[in-house]
C-alpha cells in the first residue's frame, strides 16, 4: 500500500515579520516533498501564507488584523503563493494543484466527497494537491483561521498514513520556548490530556495565527480517526524524509487505541452545530461515563434554531463542552419538553418517532 502523507506548512515557515515569500523556503520544501513522492509515498500539501505574501503588495504595512483587509491580502497572496509552488514544483517535473477549501464544504457530505474524488485523481496522476482554506470568500464566525484544523481534516478525509505539521518550532514543548527559556520537549505524546493542552500557548511570530494550541487541536482530531501526527520542525535537507521515519525534530502524537468511524469523524469535527443544550448533572453522568442516550429530563436549557436530525453541541452545568449530536427534534418541540420524564412526552407531543434528545449511536464525546 502506498504511504500518504499530508504536510502542513505554516506561515512562520514561508515568511518573515516583514511579509512577502521567502522563495528560497519554498524551493527547499518543494525538494524535500518531490524526494518523498520520488520514494514512492503520495504526499498532499496544506500551505498557509496567502495573507502573509499579499500584504504588503496590497500596501499594508504590517499583517492586517481586519476580516475584510486579510481577505483582501489573501486575495493577492494566493495567487503569488501558488506561483512560487508552481515554480518550485515545476523544477522537479511535479505538477501543482490548488484547491481551496472552506468550512462549509465540510458541512455537506456530497461537497465533501466530490472534493475526496478530486483528489484522488490528481494524486493517481503523480500531482501534488495544494490546500489552503479560501480565505477571500470564508466569514468570519466560520473560519478555520489556521490551517491546521483544515490538515487534520484533510488527513482524516483521505486516509493518510501520517500528518506533519511543520512549523518555526522543533516541538511541543511544557512552554513556550519564545517566553519559558528552560520548557522542556515532548518527544512522544500517548494522549492528549489538558495537561497538554494547558502547555500550549498561542501563535509566536507575527506571522503565524494558531501557534501550538490548534496544533494541539489539530492532532487531537487526526489521532482520533487514526492519523499520527509530528508537529515540528523541517529546515535541513532530509529532514521531511526522517520526521516520517519516526526519528525528526518534533515531537509524534500516537494515534487514539480505536479510531473513530467516519460518520463520528464528520459530527464531532466536520458538521457546523446548530444550536446548544444545555443539561444537568446526571444527563453529563449518562453521556459521558453511562454510554447511554440523552432524554429530555436532562435538558435544562435550549438554545438556537434547528430542526430534526441537525447537529447540536451539549454543554454541561459548568457550560463546558461535552460532545455533540444528532437531535431527535425541532428546538420549539424541545423547549416544551425540557426536564419532563419521558412519560409526559406523548402527553405534550402526541407520539413521536424517537423519545431519546440525542441516540448514544448519534453522540460524540469531546472533552
Ligand atoms: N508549548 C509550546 N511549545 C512550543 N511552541 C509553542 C508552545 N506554546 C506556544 N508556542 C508557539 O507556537 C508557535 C508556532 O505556531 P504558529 O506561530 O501558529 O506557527 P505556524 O505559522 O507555523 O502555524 C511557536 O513559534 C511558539 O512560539
Ligand atoms: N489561510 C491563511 C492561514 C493563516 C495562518 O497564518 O495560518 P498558520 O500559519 O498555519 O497558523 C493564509 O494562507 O494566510
Amino acid at each position: 500500500m502506498t504511504t500518504r502523507i499530508v504536510v502542513k506548512i505554516g506561515s512562520s515557515s514561508l515568511t518573515g515579520s516583514e511579509g512577502g515569500l521567502n522563495r528560497e523556503a519554498i524551493a527547499f520544501f518543494a525538494t524535500e516533498i518531490a524526494e518523498l513522492q520520488q520514494s514512492g509515498c503520495e504526499v498532499l500539501l496544506v500551505t498557509s501564507g496567502a495573507v502573509a505574501a499579499g500584504f504588503r503588495s496590497i500596501g499594508y504595512p504590517t499583517r492586517p488584523k481586519l476580516l475584510h483587509e486579510k481577505q483582501a491580502a489573501a486575495a493577492v497572496g494566493q495567487a503569488l503563493l501558488m506561483q512560487a509552488y508552481q515554480e518550485a514544483f515545476t523544477s522537479h517535473n511535479i505538477t501543482a494543484a490548488q484547491i481551496l477549501l472552506t468550512r462549509t464544504d465540510f458541512c455537506s457530505r456530497r461537497a465533501m466527497n466530490n472534493a475526496v474524488m478530486t483528489v484522488e485523481e490528481l494524486l493517481r496522476q503523480g500531482a501534488i494537491p495544494v490546500f489552503n482554506e479560501n480565505d477571500t470568500v470564508s466569514v468570519d464566525e466560520l473560519k478555520f483561521g489556521d490551517n491546521d484544523t483544515l490538515s487534520a481534516l484533510v488527513a482524516n478525509l483521505l486516509k493518510a498514513s501520517m500528518l506533519l505539521v511543520l512549523t518555526d518550532m522543533d516541538g511541543l514543548y511544557s512552554g513556550d520556548p519564545r517566553k519559558h527559556p528552560n520548557a522542556v520537549r515532548y518527544q512522544q505524546v500517548e494522549e492528549i490530556t489538558p495537561e497538554i493542552y494547558a502547555i500550549a500557548g498561542g501563535a509566536g511570530s507575527s506571522v503565524g495565527t494558531g501557534g501550538m494550541r490548534s496544533k494541539i487541536d489539530a492532532a487531537k482530531i487526526a489521532t482520533r480517526g487514526g492519523v499520527p501526527v509530528f508537529v515540528g520542525k523541517v529546515s535541513e535537507p532530509g529532514d521531511l524524509r526522517i520526521a516520517v521515519e519516526g526519528t525528526g525534530r518534533g515531537t509524534y502524537f500516537a494515534t487514539t487505541s480505536t479510531s473513530l468511524p467516519v460518520k463520528k469523524q464528520w459530527l464531532g469535527f466536520m458538521s457546523t452545530p446548530l444550536g446548544s443544550l444545555h443539561v444537568d448533572a446526571g444527563a453529563v453522568e449518562a453521556l459521558l461515563n453511562g454510554g447511554h442516550s440523552l432524554l429530555p429530563v436532562g435538558v435544562k436549557r435550549t438554545e438556537g434554531h434547528f430542526h430534526a436530525g441537525d447537529v447540536v453541541e451539549v454543554l454541561g452545568p459548568d457550560s463546558r463542552l461535552l460532545g455533540r449530536g444528532i437531535v431527535n427534534y425541532d428546538d420549539a418541540q424541545l423547549r416544551m419538553i425540557e426536564g419532563l420524564p419521558s412519560r409526559q412526552i406523548v402527553d405534550k407531543l402526541g407520539e413521536v418517532p424517537r423519545l431519546e434528545v440525542i441516540h448514544r449511536d448519534e453522540w460524540i464525546t469531546l472533552r
